[in-house]
């Protein structure tokens, strides 16, 4: 089964999944000086987000992150969505054994200590999560850079949960609020955005990313729960990102100058 161990990692995913090596895949290293301010697509009509506060936290611990799986209808519209509302599905994280490295997008080299995804799909086309994953425009994630210092309190009730996640497979439902808003930086109006994929298997090319340039601090305690959660092989779920992958015939856009 796939992971993110030498034998069965990154660079041994194309044996199964070939589409890995594909025209627009994911995560991507930003080079900042190379993306393309466009006022007009994305000036037009801001980025905006419609989430309801879950009245319970659904978490799962899949083997290969920590995920919240949504149960209140959440929308995502705007900058390079066209006309489509986006709903939000689950989010879940990628991180490092250490602060230096964890974040899947990486900005002019720069890797963050972890990295939020909050993952859509396109409900103004499609029926249902699954049928939307594998469609060019099925998918929106908003990636998120979390880097060390003060304590997120939204994401507390995922954090302090951690330890009744252990092991692979565990989930739980936790009886308290959770705005999904207040996961996302304070600044939301500044971000990059590109076509791309899935970043771990099956790596369908499904996904409008969409980055924000300024990163939310966790505290070190809730990076150090992340790390002692324990993968599908029982290994400590740590480096669980995947490096860059070639930016091949992609322009990257953003929306501050
Ligand atoms: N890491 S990611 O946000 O690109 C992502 C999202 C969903 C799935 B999946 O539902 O298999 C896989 C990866
Ligand atoms: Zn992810």
């Amino acid at each position: 089964h796939w992971g993110y161990m030498t034998t069965n990692g990154p660079s041994t995913w194309g044996k199964d999944f070939p589409i890995a090596n594909g025209e627009r895949q994911s995560p991507i290293d930003i080079v900042t000086t190379a993306a393309e301010y466009d006022s007009d697509v994305l000036g037009s009509n801001a980025l905006s987000t419609n989430y309801t506060p879950e009245s319970e936290v659904k978490l799962v611990n899949n083997g290969h992150s920590i995920m919240c799986q949504i149960t209140k209808k959440g929308v995502l519209t705007g900058g390079p969505l066209g006309k489509d509302e986006y709903r939000l599905e689950q989010f879940h994280l990628h991180w490092g054994a250490e602060d230096n490295r964890g974040s899947e997008h990486t900005v002019d080299g720069k890797m963050y200590a972890s990295e939020l995804h909050l993952v859509h799909w396109n409900a103004s086309k499609y029926s249902s999560f699954a049928d939307a994953v594998q469609k060019p425009d099925g998918l929106a994630v908003l990636g998120i850079f979390i880097t060390p210092g003060v304590a997120c309190n939204q994401f507390k009730v995922i954090s302090d949960n951690c330890g009744k996640l252990k092991t692979s497979g565990a989930e739980m439902t936790v009886d308290t609020t959770l705005d999904p808003t207040l996961l996302l930086p304070s600044n939301t109006s500044d971000y990059w955005t590109y076509l791309g994929s899935l970043t771990t298997p099956p790596l369908f090319e499904s996904v409008t990313w969409i980055v924000f340039k300024e990163p939310v601090e966790y505290s070190k305690e809730q990076l150090l729960a992340l790390r002692n959660l324990v993968d599908s092989d029982g290994n400590h779920m740590q480096d669980n990102y995947r490096p860059p992958a070639a930016l091949k015939q992609r322009k990257v856009k953003k929306t501050f100058t």
